[in-house]
């Protein structure tokens, strides 16, 4: 077989890969042959899902101890039977920019933000079942003069989002009564409580 892990756990390769979609992003199926440790060989349909990476980041002021969120509407959230409304950090796809090229657009974009030094923070895959997208998380501080936009988007492509410039505190709250729904944005909140700006 091609591939091994490296601590020589499953072995496989790629037999066929067939396009099933190539509209928005690029959905794939992919016949895999693996062989589990016990020797056994399988063969494995498994989709992919193709969007290129992302970016995202949690901007954070220090003197007021708030952050700056931005709530939009997310269509595959209503078609899962759930208020489509989310509150999530800044966040956007690279489009082959670099990341921190990209958060820099996207926080003036969505927030209004212009950033001064954003700091990288880790990537992580968000969905691994499905998803290729890698997301890179970024910090960056703020001053409450710079938070001055109520919405932020870009029309031509459908976007409104609204600016929250909301305490820590609160957001965490958003995350216990099941307000805050986005998985990057509960990582960087915790984040942000654990390392960015700690209790005393
Ligand atoms: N035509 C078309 N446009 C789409 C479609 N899906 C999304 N768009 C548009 O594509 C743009 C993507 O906006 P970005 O800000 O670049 O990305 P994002 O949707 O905010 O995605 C970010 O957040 C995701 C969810 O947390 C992340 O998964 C992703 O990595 C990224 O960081 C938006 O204007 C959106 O309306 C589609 O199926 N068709
Ligand atoms: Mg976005």
């Amino acid at each position: 077989m091609a591939m091994t892990g490296p601590r020589g756990d499953t072995a496989w390769e790629v037999l066929e890969t067939r396009l099933l979609s190539d509209n928005w992003a690029r959905l794939t199926t992919s016949l895999l042959r693996v062989r589990l440790r016990d020797g056994t060989v399988q063969e494995q349909w498994r989709e992919a899902y193709d969007r290129g990476d992302g970016a995202c980041i949690l901007p954070f002021d220090p003197v007021r101890r708030h952050v700056l969120l931005g709530r939009q509407f997310r269509w595959p959230a209503a078609q899962n039977g759930d208020d489509p409304f989310l509150v999530e950090a800044a966040a956007g796809l690279l489009d082959d920019a670099a990341p921190e090229a990209r958060i820099r657009a996207e926080a003036q974009e969505e927030l209004g933000l212009t950033l001064d030094v954003p700091r990288f923070l880790f990537s992580l895959y968000m969905s691994p079942g499905s998803v290729t997208e890698r997301l890179h998380f970024f910090s960056a501080t703020y001053g409450a003069t710079d938070a001055q936009a109520r919405f932020g988007g870009l029309r031509e492509e459908g976007e409104e989002i609204e600016i929250m410039d909301i305490p820590l505190k609160e957001a965490l709250t958003m995350i216990e009564d099941g307000t805050i729904r986005d998985a990057k944005t509960v990582i960087l909140l915790q984040y942000a409580a654990l390392h960015l700006m700690p209790e005393d």
